[in-house]
């Protein structure tokens, strides 16, 4: 490993330091050498608006850094945002060399500030372990690139595969540790999404405890619009946020929900309603408000398309595009959000080809029951050859659990 590689790993490692209190900003670490090579300053992007990684690594590093080297793991930024450009930073430090692991697509960098750094006669390195920095953002290259968070699928489920008895009983299937795992990760999202299924069975809260850098939205979806008179999301909805996406026409059921503060969002469906999207390569319109975080990536089709169904009885249910709900969640700026279940919302979003990273969580305890839920419903895949597959797959016991955590892409 090179000396410019070994650095990065730790301005990396800074970054990492900011996760849940920098979104929808992208982490970032940065290490100041001094010209004899040793470390001077260091410095990460602490919380949103706050100075950025270089202006904190330079900050007590005075005259030092002179004819050294900074490393960072983004593009310094040349634009005043709410703070002013990085790069007027770096021009007054006198460093002699700049190493970045990438470049920042976002649009008003985007190349930008390695040029003013290289016209004012810097050295400029782009490219030490870059692949690890489009890791650690992918969240936040995600929201630039399709204006959609990055979506985070959990579930607790049984040795046997289910993620409830037949009953709909599911506390707790997963011990202690695991819980405290996912309740750190909910204190790093923007949002947690449940169905209407796991709101009428576990009336959960929804908040992480104890609470984490950011407060996340919790979001229902329903199709039905036929939520529980009394739970807990209801009647906290004006302490913590709620959103309800529900179909265009339920939002008479659901005003009572508005009433105690959750916003409800009629989403209007395609006429005549139907089964929409689940595998169509759903929500590949973008609506205007959200053009300017998005580029020319959208969901790829899904492998296994679902043909359009008639709900019971004929009645055709009015199923909500997760494309779509996603694109309003990162209209709205979110970067992570974490889908918590049931089966039923989770297998709408394998469908829709739509999650990025999975936390399974796989305790030593057996309920069996040919009806007990297993952690995705939906469609599924028809081929093993085309099911979801976790390209990373980190798997580690957790208390008496194993924990499985990796991307899907
Ligand atoms: N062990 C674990 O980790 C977890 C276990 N659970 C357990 O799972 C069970 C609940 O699972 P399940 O019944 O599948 O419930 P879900 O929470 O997945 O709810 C399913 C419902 O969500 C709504 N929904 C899902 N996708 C869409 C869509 N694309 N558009 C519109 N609405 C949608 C529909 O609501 P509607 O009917 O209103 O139309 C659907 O019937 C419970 O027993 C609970 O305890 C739940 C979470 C985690
Ligand atoms: N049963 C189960 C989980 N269930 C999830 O936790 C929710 C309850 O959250 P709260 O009311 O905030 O404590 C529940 O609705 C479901 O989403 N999670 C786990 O880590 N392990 C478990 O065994
Ligand atoms: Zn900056």
């Amino acid at each position: 490993m090179s000396d410019d590689e070994r650095w990065m790993t730790n301005a990396l490692a800074l970054a990492a330091r900011g996760r849940g209190a920098v979104e929808p900003n992208p982490m970032v670490g940065a290490v100041v050498l001094d010209a004899a090579g040793q470390l001077a300053g260091e410095g990460w992007h602490r919380k949103f608006g706050e100075a950025h990684a270089e202006v904190n690594a330079f900050a007590a590093v005075g005259d030092k850094a002179r004819g050294g080297t900074l490393l960072v793991t983004l593009e310094p930024c040349c634009h005043h945002g709410k703070t002013p450009p990085c790069t007027e930073a770096v021009l007054r430090s006198g460093v002699r060399r700049v190493v970045v692991a990438m470049a920042d697509p976002f649009p008003k960098v985007a190349g930008g500030g390695l040029k003013i750094l290289r016209d004012a006669g810097i050295e400029v390195t782009v490219g030490v372990r870059e692949a690890e920095a489009k890791k650690l953002n992918a969240p936040y290259l995600k929201l630039l690139a399709t204006g959609r968070p990055w979506v985070h699928l959990k579930w607790a489920m049984t040795l046997d595969g289910k993620i409830a008895t037949r009953t709909g009983d599911s506390k707790w299937i997963s011990g202690e540790e695991s819980r405290a795992i996912v309740h750190e990760l909910r204190g790093r999202v923007d949002a947690i999404l449940v169905g209407t299924g796991t709101v009428t069975a576990d009336d959960p809260a929804l908040t992480a405890r104890p609470s984490g850098p950011r407060t996340a939205t919790r979001v229902v979806v329903t199709a039905s619009g036929e939520l529980p008179e009394r739970c807990q999301l209801r009647s906290t909805a004006r302490d913590v946020p709620v959103i309800v996406f529900t179909p265009a026409g339920n939002e008479s059921k659901l005003a009572r929900w508005a009433d105690d503060g959750a916003e409800v969002i009629a989403v209007s469906t395609p006429s005549p309603p139907a089964l929409r999207g689940r595998g169509q390569g759903e929500g590949e319109e973008r609506p205007a408000a959200a053009d300017r975080f998005i580029g020319e990536e959208g969901i790829p089709p899904h492998p296994n398309p679902l043909p359009l169904k008639a709900g019971e009885e004929g009645i055709k249910i009015a199923r909500l595009s997760i494309g779509d709900i996603l694109l309003e969640l990162g209209r709205r700026r979110m970067t992570n959000v974490l889908v918590e279940g049931g089966a039923g919302l989770i297998g709408s979003f394998l469908d829709a080809n739509a999650a990025d990273e999975v936390h399974a969580f796989i305790a030593p305890v057996v309920v069996g029951g040919d009806t007990a839920l297993s952690p995705a419903g939906g469609h599924g895949f028809a081929r093993i050859a085309d099911a979801a597959r976790l390209i990373d797959a980190h798997v580690r016991t957790v208390g008496q659990d194993v924990y499985v955590n990796g991307r899907l892409h």
